[in-house]
């Protein structure tokens, strides 16, 4: 399975998520600059965090425009899996690859620690490895994570099981909507998320939690694959 991360001037989470798929299934990765076309060979690409551009007039805003996002929406429109952490997750709302948008944290402050979130949905290929309702231990860092979209959006996003997780209750660091902290589109194939589960690998770190993200990946394309195969 190939991995690819993508790099947009600014992007400060790339080795980290780049050093997640090595260390967590050693699966063949390759950085992608953001001047790239062409995504064909990927079979799963990550957006990192980090400041775009400098996320200077909105988080994602410029990052849109890129090659490399056209490549990525086509991606996400052949049903390659797309994970978008943070900055990543703020990309694929400005790209419309996910609805909604992410606000000023309502305190107005950068806010970095470990958050426990809920796994609502465990059928996304992102998250099959958890078990539905478990709660994990992955950090957040962001000035921008509280999630808004209007009504309708929610209701949808509702309906369908697209909330693939919550901040546990009570413990909502930036006023997101409903305690959203990680949502997918509507196919399911592209998942953003805040808070950082490459940073959530190794117990060393303050948490493995976020490893069953990069195993779930894998078990779901293999499964995909040798569907394909034997067909
Ligand atoms: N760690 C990050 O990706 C930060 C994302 C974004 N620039 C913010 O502060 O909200």
């Amino acid at each position: 399975m190939n991995f690819a991360v993508l790099v947009f001037p600014g992007s400060n989470c790339d080795i980290d998520c780049y050093k997640a798929v090595e260390d967590t299934i050693g699966q063949p990765v390759d950085y992608v600059w953001h001047t790239a076309d062409d995504l064909s060979k990927y079979d799963c690409i990550l957006v990192p965090g980090g400041f775009s551009y400098g996320d200077y007039l909105r988080c994602g805003a410029i990052a849109q425009f890129t090659n490399v996002m056209k490549a990525v929406a086509k991606a996400a429109e052949e049903g390659k899996y797309i994970l978008g952490i943070c900055n990543g997750f703020q990309v694929l709302t400005e790209a419309k690859l996910l609805p909604g948008a992410l606000l000023r944290n309502n305190g107005m402050k950068f806010r970095c620690h470990q958050a426990v979130l809920k796994v609502e949905n465990n059928t996304t290929a992102f998250t099959r490895d958890y078990a539905e309702g478990e709660l994990i231990n992955i950090p957040i860092a962001h000035g921008e994570g509280n999630y808004y979209c209007d009504d309708a959006t929610l209701k949808e996003l509702q309906e369908n099981n697209q909330i693939v997780f919550r901040y546990e209750a009570g413990a909502n660091p930036n006023g997101s909507l409903d305690d959203i902290a990680g949502i997918s589109n509507k196919a399911g194939n592209v998942v953003g998320m805040m808070p950082h589960p490459e940073r959530a690998i190794h117990e060393i770190l303050g948490s493995a939690d976020g490893k069953k993200m990069f195993t779930s990946i894998l078990s779901a394309w293999r499964e995909k694959h040798d569907a394909a195969a034997i067909r």
